[in-house]
């Protein structure tokens, strides 16, 4: 029987294939391959310095290709050599700092991209796109005259206006203050979702990431370190940089012995590590689960640990143990339980280990 028709996947929105960039001898990126569907938000993250800003100019045509190819719905438009100058690509973009135009009012702002169609279609174009920001009040304002969140919109809108296959945002809410930024993060995820536009955002900030991405992108060194949903950075990290990467983590370490791996909170199973690897044990302060251990004699109690300080954090409650392991070296560690959980100083209680985010890597 003839297997059944499928329909062929989408062409990927942008692709960006085996690209390197060197700035003199200094190596930015190496051999980087990465591709965003329609519709789809793939944030670029990682230290400062990693090449997230680089990837995103080459994408963008601001600085010119030197290894690799860029392709906007299965077309290249860059390869060394011969690339398509930014206004020729179909992108929208957005940068830190809004680059609005001071001496435009918000409505020219918007309508700036739009000139080679009849005025009546690029007012409402330009309308339409304030509109989806939440800024169509705003037309005869000048860009001085709004705050850093309205600024933020009105560039949102500018390049989305011309309906681009293709938004790159750099550090879209890095001026903003924290508040703020939530709530412009929050409104732009919907805005961008409903574009239906292929958006690359590059962040420095792993929980901006988390919120804003379909897809994040980590990179290291000019490297991609994985790719792939937040729920799997967060859960399955390819190695300890990527595990500590987007949170607070206990390291310890260890030695495989029967395909286990004992810490002094609790063993953990590792069938795929040789026999007497030495390995990094990486444990999230979320994976030790505490119970008070009754005043009094606590010999016996399970996994004991010591409470060097509690403090309640909001939501979540932080405890510093110290655990002994089993040749008596303390190791200090931290715990965060939900809601307040704040034993006293210097009162004991017993560790539970989930292992579900605790994370074990041959050490390299
Ligand atoms: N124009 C340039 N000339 C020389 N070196 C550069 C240039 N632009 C970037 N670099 C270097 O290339 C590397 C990658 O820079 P890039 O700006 O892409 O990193 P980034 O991850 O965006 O960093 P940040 O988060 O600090 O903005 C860094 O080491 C940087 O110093």
């Amino acid at each position: 029987m003839a297997a059944p028709r499928r329909a062929p996947l989408p062409l990927p929105s942008l692709s960006l294939n085996h690209v390197s960039h060197h700035y003199g001898a200094k190596q930015a990126l190496n051999d980087v391959s990465l591709s965003v569907a329609p519709g789809e938000i793939v944030c670029l993250v990682g230290p400062s310095g990693c090449g997230k800003s680089t990837l995103l100019r080459l994408a963008a045509g601001l600085e010119t290709l030197q290894q690799g190819s860029i392709a906007i719905a299965g077309q290249t438009i860059a390869q060394p050599g011969a690339s398509l100058p930014p206004e020729r690509r179909g992108i929208g973009l957005v940068f830190q700092d809004y680059a609005l135009f001071p001496h435009l009012n918000v409505l020219d702002n918007v309508r700036f991209g739009l000139s080679r169609l009849p005025t009546a279609e690029r007012d409402a174009r330009a309308l339409a796109a304030l509109q989806q920001v939440g800024m169509d009040g705003f037309t005869r304002s000048y860009p001085h005259a709004l705050s850093g969140g309205q600024q933020q919109r009105v560039a949102l809108a500018r390049a989305m206006a011309p309906r681009p296959a293709v938004l790159l945002l750099d550090e879209p809410f890095s001026g903003l203050d924290t508040r703020l930024r939530e709530t412009v993060r929050d409104e732009t995820l919907h805005v961008l979702k409903r574009s239906g536009a292929a958006t690359m955002i590059v962040t420095h900030d792993p929980e901006e990431a988390m919120f804003l991405a379909d897809r994040i992108a980590l990179l290291r060194d000019g490297k991609l370190v994985q790719v792939g949903s937040p729920t799997a950075l967060y859960t399955k990290p390819a190695d300890a940089f990527a595990a500590s990467f987007f949170g607070e983590v206990n390291h310890l370490s260890g030695k495989v012995h029967q395909a286990r791996v004992d810490t002094p909170v609790g063993c953990l199973t590792v069938p795929h590590l040789d026999e007497g690897a030495a390995v990094d044990i990486l444990i999230r302060p979320e994976a030790l689960r505490l119970t008070l251990a009754a005043d009094g004699d606590v010999t016996g109690v399970p996994n004991l640990a010591l409470v060097e300080a509690s403090r309640l954090l909001g939501r979540t409650s932080l405890v510093h143990l110290c655990v002994t392991d089993r040749d008596g070296v303390p190791h200090h560690l931290h715990a965060r339980a939900p809601g307040h959980f704040l034993p006293e100083d210097g009162s004991h209680v017993s560790v539970t280990l989930e292992p579900r985010q605790a994370f074990v890597f041959a050490r390299t």
